[in-house]
């Protein structure tokens, strides 16, 4: 096992000498993503702050390689770890490329003079941030994702061992969120450093953390895998999800389910039915769905959104018994909506479905795509 390049040994952490979040146990080793998660208040950014010492700790310990940060001066912590929080510095009458340079002064002679490599590493920071065009510009007056980015820029010129980013991506748009994390992902697998991070987009947690840390309470809840992490409903309950769910498996979220009579039957299967889920669930309209294997693209959906779902086991042909529930559920709704495109072998019983409710007077219509082919 890899020797963690940062360690917390029982870590008490919060204000005024009080313990907000105790027995913090965390590690993480060069070239390690690992990812707080928790809901608003929790105390990631409190954990992040004890972690750069600037916050006192409550009581324990934080080990950068086995040397407490007790022990450690400002300007050594700075050539370890570089540090983004957006809110910390908003200085006016500076441009941006000044703020990138900052990140420089740990290396320079403390009176911030910089040689030819401090401002060639300057330059390579912006330009894989893409900000070159943003560097004369005012640093007050960039939007707040330009200034994120700034931040960024700054902390991966300082070439520390170990970056903190709280929240690092809160504000920047999708083409730069991706940019963002294979930046992080570059800087990870070729410097080896490592990142320590809040955030708030669970979807991305699960797909570039390492370890994922659990926040909520006076204890950290779960430290592991993604995993170990997003399964058996735990993220709904670490964040109290009631309105509304987190899938799991995909990382979407739906909103709050439509209850009632079910007013309408929906066949649908391979993602022709999520749509559907979503409109009726926009309208206020209840409504139950299947025959649907547990493996189907709308089965996540259907689950989260659908008053009752007829489901038919994985890699199984639907059986005459999830027919027969089918069919009574179909007529107790008394309208039917068929996404369905083809039926083959597999779904053949959706497709005697339909034709039941054909056959009984059942109001059926299709969805648009489907009106041209009748
Ligand atoms: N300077 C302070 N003095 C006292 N309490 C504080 C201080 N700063 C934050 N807190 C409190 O500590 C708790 C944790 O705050 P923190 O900012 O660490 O949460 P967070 O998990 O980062 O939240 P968010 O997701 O909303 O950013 C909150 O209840 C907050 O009000």
């Amino acid at each position: 096992m890899k020797k963690p390049y940062l360690k917390t040994e029982n870590l008490s952490v919060g204000y005024q000498g009080i313990p907000l979040i105790q027995e913090i146990e965390l590690s993480l080793s060069k070239g390690e993503i690992v990812t707080l998660i928790g809901p608003n208040g929790a105390g990631k950014s409190t954990i992040l702050k004890s972690i750069s010492k600037q916050l006192r700790l409550i009581s324990g310990q934080v080990l950068f390689e086995d040397i407490s940060i007790k022990n450690l001066s400002e300007k050594e912590l700075a050539r370890k770890t570089a540090i983004v929080f957006t809110e910390r510095l908003s200085p006016d009458l500076i441009t941006a490329g000044e703020v990138v340079a900052l990140g420089r002064y740990p290396y320079t002679n403390g009176l911030g003079i910089q040689k030819e490599e401090d401002k060639r590493k300057v330059e390579e920071a912006m330009q894989l941030v893409q900000i070159t065009d943003l560097a004369e510009r005012e640093f007050s007056r960039l939007s707040d994702g330009q200034k994120q980015r700034v931040l960024l820029a700054r902390a991966i010129c300082q070439e520390p061992d170990l970056l903190l980013l709280d929240e690092p991506t809160s504000y920047l748009d999708v083409k730069y969120k991706l940019e963002f994390f294979s930046v992080l992902q570059q800087m990870t697998r070729q410097k080896k450093i490592g990142v320590l991070m809040s955030l708030h987009e669970l979807d991305l947690a699960e797909r570039i953390s390492d370890k994922i840390l659990c926040v909520k309470g006076d204890r950290i809840g779960r430290f592991g895998t993604p995993e170990e992490i997003f399964r058996e409903g735990f993220i709904g309950q670490l964040y109290d999800i009631d309105h509304g769910s987190f899938e799991e498996q995909n990382g979407f979220v739906e909103l709050e389910r439509v209850t009632g009579q079910s007013e309408v039957f929906i066949i649908a299967g391979n993602h022709t039915g999520s749509f559907v889920f979503r409109e009726l669930q926009r309208r206020g309209i209840p409504f139950s769905t299947g025959i649907l294997s547990e493996n189907d693209l709308d089965y996540p959906a259907a689950k989260a959104l659908a008053n009752k779902v007829i489901a038919g086991e994985a890699y199984e042909d639907f059986s005459e018994a999830d027919y027969a529930r089918a069919e009574e559920e179909m007529r107790s709704c008394g309208s039917l909506i068929c996404c369905q495109r083809q039926f083959g072998t597999h779904n053949r019983l959706n497709q005697k479905l339909l034709e039941a409710a054909k056959a009984a007077g059942i109001p059926v219509s299709y969805r648009a795509e489907q009106e041209d082919n009748r």
